[in-house]
């Protein structure tokens, strides 16, 4: 019999739709029978119109109730888990009133807005014994799966060096002004946050997250950022890092790996979305290269390519079932997880959310970006 969780959901925006779309998908058309999903709440902190609106816009299924504050929603004790979904300046603040409320929590990316607002997330839920999870959904999808299998399936050798890109050629001042989220900075914009994370999830799940957990060390961090001239939030950052690698060497200089990652609003990655300009993503080992192509948020499809002489070039596709988003897969992560009384998941582990938030810290330390003390603080609740 499949395990159904009961999801609240904490804010009718862009994402939010999203992401109820894909948890009314059926699962077994993925090929999921063990779990299920219900919405059971959503909450609007504009008005309580603008729930039920939501609610009947995506035809969710009844019972559920439509709340005009994030509290209420919180307090309904037919919700097991929380998916929050406003701007990330506001991703502490409202998990932690998830948390008090004793409720599990999925919260949208960048998980907060610097590490030590994250740290205070994962402590809480550890004391409260609640599950927890950066909704890093790209982790979740069967194409990262495979590649992280076939890297430590040892097909493409050590892996050395992995390049990623998450950038969109968009006309900046057209297209995001001056007070939406991807640019503002006091909803914590600017591209490192909002799709520089992704290119570091790729790098991170190449490169750290396939060693074992006692070998996964922090990495150096150099980085250039260049500031969106109306309003100081990054338009445009480009991280190195070296990782320290688990390989014995006998001489006195440890073997190192090395992670470019690329995030730009102004430049495309891909520029036609085909492909044509080559990879987003470069995953390079001693014996060969993975090649992931569609944006590193939602990858499409996957290339092996084995070293000269060692094998044939592989293609390997990847399908959405039910014409979904890709969503539901880490939807189904957070069942498994309740249903297994697990507090975090094995796919992106709280240390390793940290460990991405101080690398961020790191990259806006060196390029001079801050984000106004009241959204930066870890007072909780945040002096708004
Ligand atoms: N995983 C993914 O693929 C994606 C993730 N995201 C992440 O999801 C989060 C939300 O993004 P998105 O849905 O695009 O944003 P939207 O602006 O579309 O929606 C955010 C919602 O948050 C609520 N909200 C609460 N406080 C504020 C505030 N001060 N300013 C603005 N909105 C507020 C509002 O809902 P209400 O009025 O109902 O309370 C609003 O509709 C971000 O952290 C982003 O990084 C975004 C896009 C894709
Ligand atoms: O997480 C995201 O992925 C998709 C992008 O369009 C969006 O801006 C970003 O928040």
């Amino acid at each position: 019999m499949a395990h159904t969780i009961r999801w609240g959901i904490m804010a009718t925006g862009g994402i939010a739709t999203t992401f109820v779309r894909d948890l009314l998908k059926d699962p077994k058309a993925r090929d999921a029978s063990d779990v299920a999903h219900q919405v059971v709440g959503v909450a609007s902190s504009s008005s309580k119109d603008k729930a039920t609106q939501f609610i009947e816009a995506l035809g969710i299924p009844g019972p559920c109730t439509a709340y005009s504050n994030y509290d209420d929603l919180v307090a309904d004790p037919h919700i097991d888990v929380v998916y929050v979904a406003t701007p990330h300046s506001h991703h502490f603040q409202n998990a932690m009133l998830a948390l008090g409320a004793g409720k599990h929590v999925l919260c949208e990316k960048a998980f907060t807005v610097n590490a030590a607002q994250t740290r205070i997330l994962c402590e809480t839920a550890r004391q409260k014994n609640l599950f927890l999870m950066e909704a890093v959904w790209t982790r979740y999808f069967p194409l990262s799966v495979q590649v992280r299998d076939i890297i430590r399936s040892g097909e493409i050798g050590e892996v050395l060096r992995t390049i990623a890109d998450t950038s969109f050629g968009d006309d900046v001042e057209e297209k995001w002004g001056t007070a939406h989220r991807m640019v503002n900075p006091d909803l914590a914009g600017g591209a490192l946050l909002d799709l520089g994370i992704y290119s570091l999830t790729w790098v991170f799940q190449t490169l750290y997250h396939t060693l074992p957990k006692d070998q996964r060390k922090s990495p150096t961090v150099t980085s250039q950022m260049t500031p969106y001239h109306l309003t100081g939030a990054d338009e445009s950052t480009t991280i190195l890092l070296s990782f320290p690698t688990s390989t014995p060497t006998n001489g006195p200089h440890p073997q190192r790996s090395q992670g470019v990652a690329m995030t730009n609003i102004r430049v495309a990655g891909d520029p036609d979305e085909q492909g044509t300009a080559g990879p987003n993503i470069r995953i390079q080992g001693t014996k060969g290269e993975i090649q992931v192509f569609g944006y590193p948020f939602r990858p499409t499809r996957y290339r092996v390519i084995p070293k000269k002489g060692a094998g044939e070039v592989r293609d390997v596709e990847c399908s959405f079932p039910a014409q979904g988003h890709g969503m539901y897969w880490e939807a189904d992560e957070v069942a498994r997880c309740l249903r297994d009384g697990k507090l975090e998941s094995e796919g992106m582990p709280w240390e390793e959310s940290i460990a991405i938030m101080e690398v961020m810290d790191e990259v806006r330390r060196q390029g001079g970006l801050t984000y106004p003390a009241t959204i930066e603080s870890t007072q909780y609740p945040l002096p708004l």
